[in-house]
Parts: structure tokens; sequence; C-alpha cells
């Protein structure tokens, strides 16, 4: 079995280098890849690559995932959100590959605080998630053999995430706003990855299990919860940690303006996906202590 793997360098991208090659021969791309083209904003380039490979999965973890910048670089975010992953369902249809491609909480506005499942309305509150919908939508109406992860809060050893900033910012500040009203689950890369594994196994031998599930570690908290979650392990790991434990402040959105406004409720529901696949997933805490481990 050929895999092919777009955005290779990515949080998931580098945890899927890993976790698929025991599955098939493995041929990871990104955007500066020469021998084949890796870059999802050249359609035409992305359309020749696929026909030279010939995959039997695609598996695109590439993204335009700067939520703030998505504002005001909507053309660029759409162009690898939404048209180029539109671009590879159509490749992989005429190939009767199996794509596999990840999206967001961000599809919803947050309403409520009910965990979101699969058939839930879908309201983006900003364009990132607005392009990731439609991304979405275009893979879903070639109707091949797909699956799509919309997944929440990835963080990883390698890469940029909000775990990291923290810890970036404990060491420089001596006092931190956090927000604490919006809700939902961190999420490991290399959970994401290791499920994708299993999954494209199983549909592979069963492209009936096609279609859009929800995957996110089990439990849930707050960006401000999760932040002191960090910081307090790292301090305890004898990190120099500059700001004190009483100054980190929880603060509600309205008091942290971004120019991207975020769901309130970014809780999602695995019960489709653990159903389906027969899996178990860890509480958040597991893997967040296991990557603190790995990079303090
Ligand atoms: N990060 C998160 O919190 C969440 C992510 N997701 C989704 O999960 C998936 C994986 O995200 P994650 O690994 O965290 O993202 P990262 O931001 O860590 O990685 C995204 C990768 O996409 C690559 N990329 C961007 N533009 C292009 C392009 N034009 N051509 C090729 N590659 C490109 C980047 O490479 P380069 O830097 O070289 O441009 C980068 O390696 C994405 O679909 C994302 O939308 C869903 C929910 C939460
Ligand atoms: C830096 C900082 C952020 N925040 C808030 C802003 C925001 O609501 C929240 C997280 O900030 P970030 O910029 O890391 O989050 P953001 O980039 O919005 O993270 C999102 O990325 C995309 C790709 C997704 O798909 C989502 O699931 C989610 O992970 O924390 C504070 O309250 N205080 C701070 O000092
Ligand atoms: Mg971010």
């Amino acid at each position: 079995m050929k895999i092919l793997l777009l955005g290779k360098n990515g949080q998931v991208g580098w945890e899927l280098q890993r976790s698929l090659a025991p599955v098939g021969e493995l041929i990871a791309l990104d955007s500066r890849s020469t021998d084949y083209c890796g870059d999802l904003a050249n359609l035409s380039g992305l359309l020749e690559m696929v026909d030279r490979i010939r995959p039997d999965v695609i598996v695109n973890a590439a993204a335009y995932t700067a939520v703030d910048k998505a504002e005001s670089e909507v053309d660029q975010a759409r162009l690898v959100n939404a048209t180029a992953p539109g671009v590879l369902a159509e490749a992989a249809k005429r190939h009767d590959a199996l794509l596999v491609h990840y999206s967001t909480d961000y599809v919803f506005d947050g309403s409520g605080s009910a965990p979101r499942q699969e058939t839930d309305p879908v309201a983006p509150p900003n364009m990132y998630g607005q392009t990731k919908l439609e991304g979405e939508q275009l893979i879903a109406a070639q109707a091949g053999k797909h699956l799509i992860f919309r997944t929440s809060w990835v963080y990883a050893a390698r890469g940029n995430n909000f775990a990291k900033t923290m810890l970036r910012l404990a060491k420089e500040r001596d006092s931190l706003n956090i927000i604490n009203d919006q809700h939902g689950a961190p999420t490991g890369a290399e959970l994401i990855a290791d499920v994708t594994a299993h999954a494209i196994r199983r549909t592979v031998m069963n492209p009936e299990l096609s279609g859009l599930y929800h995957l996110v570690a089990t439990g849930e908290t707050t960006w401000f919860d999760y932040a002191r979650f960090v910081i307090e392990h790292a301090r305890a790991a004898g990190m120099p940690i500059k700001v004190n434990t009483d100054d980190i402040a929880p603060v509600p959105t309205s008091a942290f303006p971004t120019p991207a406004k975020r769901p309130l409720n970014s809780r999602l529901s695995t019960i489709r996906l653990q159903n389906t696949f027969d899996l178990v997933l860890p509480p958040w805490e597991r893997g967040v202590e296991r990557m603190l481990t790995e990079i303090l």
C-alpha cells in the first residue's frame, strides 16, 4: 500500500511520519519538497504529483492554521484549507484512493455547553473555521473514500502551540491573563497520528467506514486551567518560571480581544469514533504530561 503524506513537518504531520511508517510505503512531502510538489497553493502541481505517485491513501496534514491572520488573509487560507483539499479529493477519487483530512472545533459557533456531535449544525465564528468547513464540504461532495477528523487544541513537543507559548511567557513575564470561559480538550498530535493509522487500516478494508469523526482526548478544561497545569508542571520540574501562581489571572473572553472570534464551547463528542473503530481515548492530562516530560 502506497501512502502519500502532505504537511509532513507540522505538529500532526511529524507524528504521522512515525505512525504511518509501518502501515505502508510512505512518501512524505512538505511545501518545499523538490522531487514532487507538496505545495497546497499549487493546484496543478498537486494534481500532477498525485497522478505520478498513484497513492492508495492520501493523508493531508497541511493547513493554514494561523487563526488570527486568517481574518486578513482569507484568500490564502481558503486556497490551502478548502480549494486544495477539494482538488485532492477529486484526484483521490480518480485513483480510488482513501483521503484522510483534519478539521477543527472552530466550525461550531460555541453556544451552549453540550459536546457537539458530527450531525450538529455548523456555524464557524471565524475565517479559519469557515475555510476549514469549506474544505470538509468539498471533500464530502466528491463522495469518494474519505476520513475527516475534527480535532481541537492540538499540541506536540515539536511545533507551535498554546502550551509552549505559556512556557515561554511564564519565563518572560510576571503576570498572565488567560481566558477562562472557553472550554475544550487539548489533544496530542501523537494521539491523532496513532488513531489515524488505526482508522486507515480499518477503512482500507471497509470503505463504508468513510465519513466525519470527532477525534479529541477525553475530558475538558479551559485555556486558563490548561495554562496553570502546564506552568505548575514546569515549575515542579525545576524550570525557571518568573510568574507567580497568584499572578496567573483567569479572564473572560471579553477581556482578551483578538482579531478572530473563538467559540466558548469547543467540546466535541467522540462516541461515533470510539464505537466505529473500537477505540479508547485517554484523558487529555496524560498526553500533556508526556509532552512536558519530553520537552522539560
Ligand atoms: N493546531 C491546532 O490546534 C488544530 C489543528 N487542527 C487541524 O489539524 C491539522 C494539523 O494541524 P497542525 O499539525 O496543528 O498544524 P501546524 O500548523 O503545526 O502544521 C501545518 C502544516 O501545514 C503546512 N502548510 C501550510 N501551508 C502549506 C502549503 N501551502 N503547502 C503545504 N504545506 C503547507 C505548514 O508548513 P509550512 O510551515 O512549511 O508552511 C505546516 O507544516 C490541520 O488540518 C489543522 O487545521 C484542528 C484543530 C486544532
Ligand atoms: C497567548 C494568550 C492566549 N490566550 C487565549 C486566546 C485564545 O482564546 C486561547 C488560545 O490561543 P491560541 O492563539 O493558542 O489559540 P488558537 O490559535 O485559536 O488555537 C486554535 O488553533 C486552531 C488551528 C484550531 O483548530 C483550534 O482547535 C485551536 O487549537 O488563549 C489568553 O487568554 N492569554 C494569552 O496570553
Ligand atoms: Mg494558534
